[in-house]
């Protein structure tokens, strides 16, 4: 499914104006990635792919319909959506929690478990952790159930924001890892916010880069940004993000290839179409010099 901003706004009733105004299409079944500082106005536009948060100006399509005109409560129910925190309840089990939204729509207990479990087997989880209480997980764990809970009702579109943001740099590759191969697997449309630019390279095939009051700097892959950055202020968030590493396109043998400042392949780069995503090579970033994540749990 496609999601259309069209000339979106929104300000908020005490007056602050997180969004001026902000068009971009996001194509079916691609990753798109906003990434910017803190308070640039990432949440609120995903928020407002769900109906979390109306816009005050514009309005957002989903496969050319307006959004402003469908049931906020089953728009939610069929888009998924992961949080920082994962956003479980603690009250309930693994199973419960990934099985919510299907239950919500009618599921009985039994196939709904069946589900929950299979889904556990798609995220990486053991079957063994369907009982225990989100406390009694990993901050990683965690973050699988919070995915797993999000596919539970097949939604086509896939709301992330900052899901990877809470835990440490090594989970957070595997994270990442697994969030490509399910991509692969899944083939949906995903919205994914994030502060840190090699975590935006790593999973976008489109990404933006936002300024304040979700000024878009800079929309383009990967390749684009490294080859082609738009002005200073993207050159810097790029380079100035992740630290000395900065990364750059070399060309070897006919293959466009990401090398990081000492000259070492980071990833290749797979055409220059809209499937020109960046490959990243195991092991070979991972995200240093990560910026602190935002205070405010969303
Ligand atoms: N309910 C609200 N009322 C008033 N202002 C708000 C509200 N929600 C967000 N804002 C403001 O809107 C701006 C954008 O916030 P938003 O949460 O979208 O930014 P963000 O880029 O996601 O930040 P972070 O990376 O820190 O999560 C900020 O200045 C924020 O303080």
């Amino acid at each position: 499914m496609s999601i259309e901003f069209r000339g979106v706004g929104k300000t908020f009733p005490d007056g602050t104006t997180a969004v001026g105004e902000f068009s971009l299409t996001i194509p079916s079944r691609t990753t798109t990635v906003l990434v910017g500082s803190s308070g640039c106005g990432k949440t609120t536009l995903l928020r407002m792919v769900n109906r979390m948060v109306d816009p005050t100006a514009g309005s957002i399509l989903i496969d050319d319909e307006d959004i402003s005109r469908t049931d906020p409560v089953a728009l939610r129910r069929r888009i998924g959506y992961v949080l920082q925190n994962s956003g479980l309840l603690p009250h309930r089990r693994v199973a419960d929690n990934i099985a919510t939204v299907p239950r919500l729509n009618g599921v009985a207990k039994a196939p709904a478990r069946e589900r929950a479990l299979e889904l556990m087997d798609t995220v990486g989880l053991d079957r063994s952790l369907a009982d225990r209480y989100p406390s009694q997980l990993s901050g990683g764990q965690q973050q699988r159930v919070g995915v797993a809970r999000a596919l539970a009702a097949d939604p086509n579109i896939l709301l992330m924001d900052e899901p990877f943001g809470a835990v440490d740099p090594i989970v957070r590759a595997e994270l990442q890892r697994e969030l490509i191969r399910l991509r692969r697997e899944l083939d949906k449309t995903v919205l994914f916010v994030t502060h840190d630019i090699d975590e935006a390279f790593l999973l976008g095939d489109q990404v933006v880069l936002l300024e304040r009051g979700g000024k878009i700097a800079q929309v383009g892959t990967p390749a684009e940004f490294l080859a082609n950055p738009a002005s200073d202020f993207v050159a810097e968030f790029v380079g100035a993000d992740r630290g000395r590493r900065a990364l750059r396109v070399e060309e070897l043998d006919g293959v466009q290839v990401v090398v990081d400042e000492d000259g070492r392949p980071a990833g290749v780069l797979r055409g220059s179409s809209a499937a020109g995503s960046f490959e990243a090579k195991a092991g070979a970033r991972t995200a240093p010099g990560a910026p602190a994540q935002g205070e405010r749990a969303s």
